[in-house]
């Protein structure tokens, strides 16, 4: 017979009141439970010193609890051997733990060697997978110091991918390089999750990654207590306490619009003018601002009517806010109206061409109706 825990697809990892306390001092992590869905990215995010990396490390055994349990697929780890556990689950931390003197294709190859693949074979597939986290293959045959930061914590995105594990630990894997690498790996991590459907623990004290990668997000106080744990949208809307308000920030209202759909924005006709035509002064512009296009119609800044004489070349043109694609968030869409010159806010279609314009004021008017419809939500279901 299966046991319940046994037939549970859903949760791949279990916290059963998980207790590390240290050489005897005050708690580390403190009577965690927690479950950890298959296929999603669960962060833990907390200030530091709130235990984050240490519940990380219990679910591979480099860390030990000092009481409760910890479940995989149902089953009690404490009773599985540390080594083969510690193999069958990726580790990607925040240095990133390359081995100097070897390739970056053997470093990526490290963990099928010591499961018995052959060389060749686990070579071949170290090939494969640069490729899958976005390296060039001639940087196979390099050493990881002579690889940037970002490159560095991609070799070791893939080693860890290496043996295909269903589960992989991550320990703030990004932070050490510089915020647009940042970024780039965020969406690369993304990418490839929607692959992969790996079982990602991922540990950060950066709210903002938190919300952008988490399906769920884990908020830990200091003590090892865990303050809250729901989807990052929840967390922002309605942290549950001060602790959790406090560090989720001042711009969590703002924030939360990266979760509202902006597919009603209403987008509006703009004039446009090309850049062969800026230099002849017969075309002329009626509205106060004219968007400046190429030939394929992509954006390139603004034309005011009131300079538009002095303005012959597209250098001359004044420069253009951020770009919304026509159905992405609400924050998306008000920042581009806010960052526009024109407050204007160019809306593109997915080949970058403009398709119009959305207006601030109108985005406020959707987030409103959004509020009012939530508020009725929540109103029937607490009566
Ligand atoms: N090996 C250890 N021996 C003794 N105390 C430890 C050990 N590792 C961690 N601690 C303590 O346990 C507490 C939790 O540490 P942990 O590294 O899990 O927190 P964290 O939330 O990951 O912090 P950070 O964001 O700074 O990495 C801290 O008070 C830390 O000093």
């Amino acid at each position: 017979m299966t046991s319940p825990e046994q037939d549970d697809t859903r949760h791949q990892i279990e916290f059963r009141s998980v207790t590390k306390t240290y050489d005897g001092g005050r708690p580390a992590v403190d009577d965690l439970t927690l479950d950890i869905e298959r296929g999603k990215i669960t962060v833990f995010v907390g200030p530091s010193g709130c235990g984050k990396t240490t519940s990380l490390r219990m679910i591979n055994r480099m860390v030990e609890p000092t009481s409760g349990r910890i479940l995989v697929d149902g089953q009690d780890i404490s009773q599985q051997k540390a080594a083969e556990l510690r193999r069958s689950m990726g580790y990607v931390m925040q240095s990133s733990g390359l081995l100097p003197h070897r390739s970056v294709l053997d470093n990526i190859a490290t963990v099928p060697r010591l499961n018995g693949v052959r060389k060749a074979e686990a070579r071949s597939r170290a090939q494969e997978l640069l490729a899958v986290v976005g390296l060039a293959p001639e940087l196979g045959g390099r050493y990881p110091g002579q690889l940037s930061g970002g490159q560095q914590q991609r070799v070791g995105v893939a080693r860890a991918l290496a043996a295909d594990p269903p589960i992989l630990l991550m320990d703030e894997p990004f932070s050490a390089v510089d915020p647009v690498v940042r970024a780039e790996l965020q969406e690369e991590l993304l990418r490839l999750q929607r692959d992969l459907a790996k079982t990602i623990v991922f540990v950060t004290h950066d709210i903002d990654e938190a919300t952008i990668l988490g399906d769920k997000v884990a908020v830990f106080a200091v003590g090892g207590r865990l303050a809250q744990y729901a989807a990052p949208e929840e967390i922002l809307r309605a942290p549950v306490d001060d602790f959790v308000a406090g560090f989720v920030g001042r711009d969590r209202g703002f924030r939360h619009l990266s979760f509202q759909p902006g597919a009603d924005v209403a987008i509006h006709p703009v004039e446009t003018i090309e850049v062969d035509q800026l230099a002849d002064p017969t075309v002329s512009v009626r509205s106060p601002w004219t968007l400046l296009v190429d030939a394929d119609g992509r954006p390139h800044g603004w034309v005011p009517q009131a300079t538009r004489g002095g303005i012959t070349r597209q250098a001359d043109a004044v420069p253009g806010g951020s770009l919304y694609t026509r159905g992405d968030t609400l924050r998306r869409a008000l920042d581009a109206a806010l960052s526009s010159p024109s407050g204007l806010g160019v809306t593109v279609d997915d080949d970058g061409r403009a398709v119009g314009v959305v207006h601030a004021a109108e985005v406020f008017e959707l987030i409103e109706a959004a509020r009012l419809v939530r508020g009725r939500a929540d109103h029937n279901t607490a009566v």
